[in-house]
């Protein structure tokens, strides 16, 4: 009998890989005959390193070179943080499953503070994440806010160096890169609302692949799942890209989602809000009722400001 085979397109950074590997664990816990390969590759995202994401304001900036090898055949699969990837993709693909969440809140870390509230007038916080970086002057308008790019530990030696006093992180990548001690305390989604699709790792693959689509639908979670398509759906009908100042979190509790969000202008000066439940089923009824919710408050201004910014 042939081989079963399975390659996996992925990023170079540590935690692109470590969620490759992590996949491919679990694919091969559950075909032990499957073999896995990874693939990895350089995207346009880990190149250019000095601009803010936004300025360079390319839609999928991550995910594009990945997304052709699955389309030349170079790869089956692709493995993504579902923050980074896109609402549209190219004909011929699709987002086959979404994984369980690993916690979806952002992370305070600092080598002499404990949390957001010690920090010393006039400290200096590293992030480039706009929407971290509204909600951060909302609640501390006194604090200055700096760029901050490049994987999880080029960012953690910038704050190691001295060059900040407390940076922001998704929680989820230094617990999956065995960071968790660096955690200095979690801030509570109350404080600053996740992206969309935080802490969830998804997988891209041919939508015509049977074979590749039936060895991934163990691995989806049906909770994640729910509360992700509702969070997408709500930044899609914004329009908004992954770097926009917009937090979207849903949870699911009994058989009912609880959908928050929010579009900041990025000086703290204003921030909307609007929240809202609904059944499971209509998890993406529900992601664009609350961004219609948005709107009606004046987002399209803010995110209109942003984008001409
Ligand atoms: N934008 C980069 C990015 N994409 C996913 C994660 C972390 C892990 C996750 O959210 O799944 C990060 C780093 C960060 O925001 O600190």
């Amino acid at each position: 009998m042939r081989q079963e085979k399975l390659k996996i397109a992925t990023r170079q950074s540590p935690l692109a890989l470590w969620q490759a590997n992590f996949v491919k664990d679990r694919l091969t816990e559950i075909y032990p005959d499957l073999t896995v390969e990874l693939v990895p590759m350089i995207t346009k995202g880990d190149v250019i390193l000095d601009t803010p994401l936004a300025k360079i304001g390319g839609k999928g900036l991550f995910v594009k070179e990945l997304e052709n090898a699955l389309l030349n055949g170079e790869a089956d699969i692709a493995v993504h943080s579902m923050k980074d990837v896109p609402m549209a993709f190219p004909a011929g693909l699709g987002l086959s499953v979404i994984c369980k969440r690993e916690d979806p809140r952002d992370a305070f870390v600092s080598n002499r503070y404990r949390s957001l509230h010690e920090l010393p007038p006039g400290a200096i916080v590293g992030t480039s994440s706009l929407r971290r970086q509204c909600q951060l002057k909302t609640l501390r308008p006194d604090l200055k806010v700096q760029s901050l790019r490049g994987n999880v530990g080029t960012r953690l030696s910038k704050l190691d160096k001295g060059d900040y006093d407390a940076v922001i992180l998704a929680s989820a990548g230094l617990i999956r890169l065995g960071m968790r001690e660096r955690i200095a305390s979690f801030i509570e989604t109350e404080i600053s609302l996740p992206a969309a699709g935080q802490g969830a790792v998804g997988i891209e693959c041919r939508t015509g692949d049977e074979r590749v689509q039936k060895l991934l639908a163990p691995l989806a979670d049906a909770e994640t799942t729910a509360c992700v398509l509702a969070e997408r759906a709500m930044n899609n009908r914004l329009q908004g890209g992954c770097q926009v100042p917009i937090g979207g979190y849903a949870v699911l509790n009994g058989d009912e989602l609880h959908l928050r969000a929010l579009v900041g202008a990025l000086d703290g000066s204003k921030i909307i809000r609007a929240e809202g439940k609904s059944a499971v089923k209509n998890a993406e009824v529900l992601g664009v009722r609350i961004a219609e919710q948005l709107l009606a408050q004046g987002a399209d201004k803010i995110l209109a400001d942003v984008y001409n910014d």
